[in-house]
């Protein structure tokens, strides 16, 4: 069902803006497995960390779902009663397949936790009340002065007890952590089978529409957003992910 990711493998006249289209979206496996550290331990643990604050009778929300990773990881792990998963993405590449994935779920488990996959903007979206709101690589998408009015929003719709789960790639305000961090990340796409060719075209694709904060920056702005309570429970080089409680 899915490719290996060669997108940047051969020489372009020019490295256009990355975006989730059908050609990502057919390698999007392949290259976010190669591309983020421990996103496999990310995606399982979306899957206990929710299954933990997930309340009976809630709607879940899953916000830049792309194939519906954490959408399945959750699957997988929730036992409640009367849960129901919103999986958004506004590409419609993203969306379709994503749609297939979740139907290939049902067909090999049964009674999973109905998940329904919308085509939204998450900056227009009216988010009804739910107890688990996950941002799995998706904020870094969002224009730097919109984050924080997206949160807003997060934490209005969270019933008590609800929590967000937000994973990020990180910028490092000191120089040399920076310039560490990074270089390892690239050692580790190399490690993947990545060249040097194709690690320098994605990075000029994803510059300009990838724009990352520091993950002081985004615990304070949880904060300034309502949530109680923010704390990081993994990081893997200069990826990580945060628990924000409503
Ligand atoms: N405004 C927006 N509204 C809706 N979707 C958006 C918006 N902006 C970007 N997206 C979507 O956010 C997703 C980001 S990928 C998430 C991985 C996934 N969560 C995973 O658990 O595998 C992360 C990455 O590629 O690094 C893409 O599918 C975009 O279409
Ligand atoms: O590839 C990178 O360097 C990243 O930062 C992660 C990523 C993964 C998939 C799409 C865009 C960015």
């Amino acid at each position: 069902m899915s490719d290996v990711d060669k997108l940047f493998a051969e020489p372009l006249p020019k490295v256009s803006d990355f975006v989730f289209d059908h050609d990502v979206a057919r390698v999007f496996p392949d290259m976010i497995k190669r591309s983020i550290p421990g996103y496999p331990t990310i995606v399982e643990n979306i899957g206990v960390i929710a299954a933990h604050h997930a309340q009976p009778d809630t709607l879940i929300y899953d916000l830049g779902c792309s194939l519906g990773a954490a959408t399945q990881s959750m699957r997988r792990h929730l036992r409640q009663d009367g849960c129901h998963i919103i999986a958004v993405d506004n590409a419609e590449a993203m969306v379709q397949r994503c749609r297939e994935y979740l139907s290939a779920q049902d067909s090999m488990v049964e009674e999973l936790v109905p998940a329904t996959v919308v085509q939204g903007d998450i900056l227009e979206l009216e988010l009804q009340p739910c107890s688990v709101v996950v941002l799995n690589f998706t904020l870094q998408f969002i224009a730097p002065e919109l984050r924080l009015p997206v949160l807003q929003r997060i934490r209005q719709a969270l019933l008590p007890g609800g929590i967000l789960i937000l994973s990020e790639k990180y910028r490092f305000e000191d120089p040399g952590t920076q310039h560490h961090l990074e270089q390892v990340h690239y050692a580790f796409k190399r490690a993947n089978g990545y060249s040097d060719l194709e690690i320098a075209q994605k990075r000029s694709a994803i510059e300009n529409v990838m724009l990352i904060d520091t993950q002081p920056a985004h615990l304070e702005r949880l904060q300034q957003a309502g949530f109680s309570l923010a704390y990081p429970w993994f990081q893997c080089l200069n990826f990580g992910s945060i628990v924000a409680h409503a």
